[in-house]
């Protein structure tokens, strides 16, 4: 699905990503986990071609960046993120936004037919958004307006999926909602293949079969998620003693306190 090989990538002669090499195969569900500024958004650039390393190859979904005509790769990739959440016009009604997926425009504008309304009213099902067809998007919460983009997002049939850091904003039932709903949509058979971007270790549900680590650019570390998801490793990571709870197959997380530090 995608394989990064050696890639680098700097600017203003800093390094931004560093010898990252990542293997995405069909049937796997990722998590990229990494403190802010560890280079998940240029890593997710790199994916969409929106940015080109200036060492290493990318290949997404068959496609060698580089001999591959971006703009069709694209149409395989659902992306949901902040930057697409602002660009969305306030008086789109929740149907117009979730439609709008299936022609990857932003706003509706073209004539639909019925059979891609019902899809739409579908996806909305799926998302437990159906009761926002009419709602404008200004005056929806952050958790509606994730769960319309992510609709908007399988209404273009993509092939991954890509939700980066889906529950900023979220209060704790709204985000367990979310995930909730993330679960349900993995469980799938048609379900494509889900990137989950975050900073937070309890949001990586157990649907998510792989992480990647990243820090400071480089890849920490990487694979099966129950390998890692360890007190010894995301100590490491974390470059600080973490002591780790699994509750309901999920990783809860809390920094030791100094006096249980040894
Ligand atoms: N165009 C650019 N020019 C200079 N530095 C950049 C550029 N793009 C990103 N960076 C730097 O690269 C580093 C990684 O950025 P990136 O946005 O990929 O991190 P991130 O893991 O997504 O962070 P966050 O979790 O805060 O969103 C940051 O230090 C950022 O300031």
């Amino acid at each position: 699905m995608i394989s990064i090989q050696n890639v680098r990538y700097y600017r203003n002669q800093k390094d931004i990503l560093k010898n990252v090499s990542w293997k995405v195969e069909k049937g796997q569900h990722w998590s990229i986990l990494g403190l802010n500024g560890s280079g998940k958004t240029t890593i997710l650039d790199i994916i969409n071609g929106y940015i080109f390393p200036q060492y290493g190859t990318v290949e997404v979904l068959g496609n060698v960046f580089g001999k591959s005509y971006i703009p069709d790769v694209r149409k395989e990739i659902g992306l949901v993120s902040s930057s697409l959440q602002h660009k969305i016009k306030d008086y789109e009604t929740g149907l117009s936004v979730v439609l709008s997926g299936k022609f990857a425009s932003i706003g509706l504008w073209q004539a639909v037919e019925q059979e891609e309304v019902q899809q739409a009213l579908n996806f909305m099902q799926l998302l437990g958004c159906e009761h926002l067809e009419d709602e404008e998007y200004g005056v929806l919460s952050q958790g509606e307006r994730q769960r319309l983009l992510i609709a908007r997002a399988l209404m273009a049939n993509p092939k991954i999926l890509i939700l980066d850091e889906p529950c900023n904003g979220l209060d704790l039932l709204a985000r367990e909602e979310l995930l909730e709903i993330i679960n349900t949509l993995s469980a799938k058979a048609d379900c494509p293949t889900l990137i989950y971007v975050t900073h937070h270790v309890e949001e990586i549900l157990p649907c998510f079969t792989h992480t990647l680590l990243l820090r400071k650019g480089e890849v920490f570390a990487q694979g099966p998620s129950k390998d890692l998801l360890t007190e010894a490793t995301l100590s490491k990571f974390y470059n600080h003693p973490v002591s780790v709870q699994v509750e309901q197959n999920r990783t809860w997380l809390a920094l030791k306190a100094k006096e249980q530090i040894k």
